[in-house]
This record gives C-alpha cells, structure tokens and sequence, in this order.
C-alpha cells in the first residue's frame, strides 16, 4: 500500500506526490514485549494494558522503563506512545508520562459533544510534557462509547489544533473496525484526513488480510496499529514472533 497524497509525516508535512510506505503501530504490555518489538522495524511503540480497555494505560513504572529501553537504542529508536486511558484517567495519569513519549492517546468515551471532547483534549495537553504530541481517538463503534462519529473528530481535531487522529474499536470484542465502518465510508474518512492534512492510523482488530483489502478499498491511512493480530491467542495473550514477522513482511512491501 503506498501513499500517494499529500500526508503529514512524522517529521512534518511531506512533498506533493511523495510516496511513503504505511507505518506500523504495535501495542505492548511489559518491558519484556518492548525488548521483543525493538528486533522489529516498528515505527511506533504503544504502551497500553488491553486486559484493562480498549486505550488503558500502561504503569508509570513501564512507561519509565520503555521510555529508558529505546533511548538505549540511539538513532534507529522507534517512536514511543502511551495510551492513558478513558477521559477521566486520562486527566489523571496525562501529567506522570516521561518526556521521552513522542505521542499519546485519550479516549473520547463519553464526550458526546463537541465541547466535551475539545475541553478533554485541552484539559490532557495541558499536564502532558510539552514535548508530547496528543492524538485524538475516535471509536469506529462510537455508539457504544458515547462518543462522536470518526468524521466529527478529524474535523474537531483540525480546528483544535491536532495534527493526528487514530481510529480504534471501543468494545474489544472480536468485532473489527472493518466490521462497523464500511469501505465507502472508511475511504471517505481517508479523504477527509488527506483534505484535513491530518496523519491518520486505523487499529480495532485489524488482521494482516486486511491490508490487501484496505488498499482495493483506497483506504490508505498513514499507520496501521495491532495488538491482537501479533499475540498468541487473544490480545492480552504474549506476543507471536511469528506474526511480527507476517506483519513486518508484509508492510515491508507497502
Ligand atoms: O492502538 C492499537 C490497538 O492496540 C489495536 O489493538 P487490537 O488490534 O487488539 O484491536
């Protein structure tokens, strides 16, 4: 899959008609994982704990040692995220979060109007290091989250000043993001990212078959995120090496 439209990169804006490949989110749950996805070439590494929710943050204890992990690592460090949790958590973990986390990631549940969610947004800036960019989250199952539509963060995401937005699934319950947002519309929403100038991940029980779909599809956002699809069995399950590898091929060749 490669991109062909003007994008955000990771270090800004990339040239017209610049082609780059799809990057590659993986969440991890231990120090231990971290170690494991160093060997891989992952651009981002998300600490997050799925035993706890869909966007549940990870110990500070961890964040500290991932955020030790990869500077150990020098140039060919990958990017690190962190989850932080639904709005009210988020608030509350947003201000421990080592300086080292180039990104990080609120849940809109509950923010069922604009207002809401840009003052949640606006409240977990404020206590992140400054150094730390916020993505805005939208639930493909937004409904169940009590949450607004995908289209409605990007839009809300520009006007407030975030250059990137992440699509996930509220409800991890082995329906995929593909199963709640159709082709036409996840194209849409591709379209509006692209028009927005908005880097864009798609995740919620993503599969490595999916990737040659997205792409017959012309969904091509900026970075795939997986957790599920890399374990062993379910995504609170240790991580299969032999899945990094699929992955890693096969977004090799993007
Ligand atoms: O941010 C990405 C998510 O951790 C994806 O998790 P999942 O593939 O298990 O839905």
């Amino acid at each position: 899959m490669a991109i062909q439209d003007t994008f955000i990169d990771p270090a800004g804006f990339s040239p017209p008609g610049k082609i780059r490949p799809t990057q590659w989110l993986v969440s991890l749950r231990s120090i231990e994982e971290v170690e494991i996805a160093a060997k891989y070439p992952i651009d981002i590494l998300d600490l997050k704990e799925p035993q706890h929710g869909p966007l549940a943050p990870a110990s500070a204890e961890l964040w500290l040692a991932a955020a030790q992990s990869v500077a150990s690592l020098g140039e060919r460090a990958p990017k690190l995220s962190a989850a932080l949790g639904e709005p009210d958590e988020a608030r509350t973990v947003s201000g421990d979060l080592p300086t080292r986390f180039d990104f990080a990631k609120a849940g809109p549940s509950g923010c069922d109007s604009a207002a809401k969610l840009v003052q949640m947004w606006d409240d977990v800036r404020d206590r992140l290091p400054a150094t730390t960019e916020l993505v805005a989250v939208a639930y493909a199952d937004h409904g169940a989250a009590n949450s607004l539509a995908p289209e409605s963060v990007f839009e809300l995401a520009k006007q407030a000043g975030l250059g990137r937005c992440l699509i996930d699934t509220y409800s991890k319950n082995g329906k995929s993001t593909l199963d709640h947002l159709c082709p036409e519309r996840l194209s849409a929403i591709h379209k509006l990212a692209s028009q927005l100038r908005l880097w864009w991940a798609l995740a919620g029980s993503i599969r490595i078959g999916d990737v040659d779909w997205l792409g017959q599809q012309n969904v091509r956002p900026d970075c795939i995120g997986v957790r599920g699809d890399i374990c062993t069995e379910d995504r609170t399950s240790p991580l299969c090496e032999t899945r990094m590898s699929l992955w890693s091929n096969r977004l090799a060749k993007n």
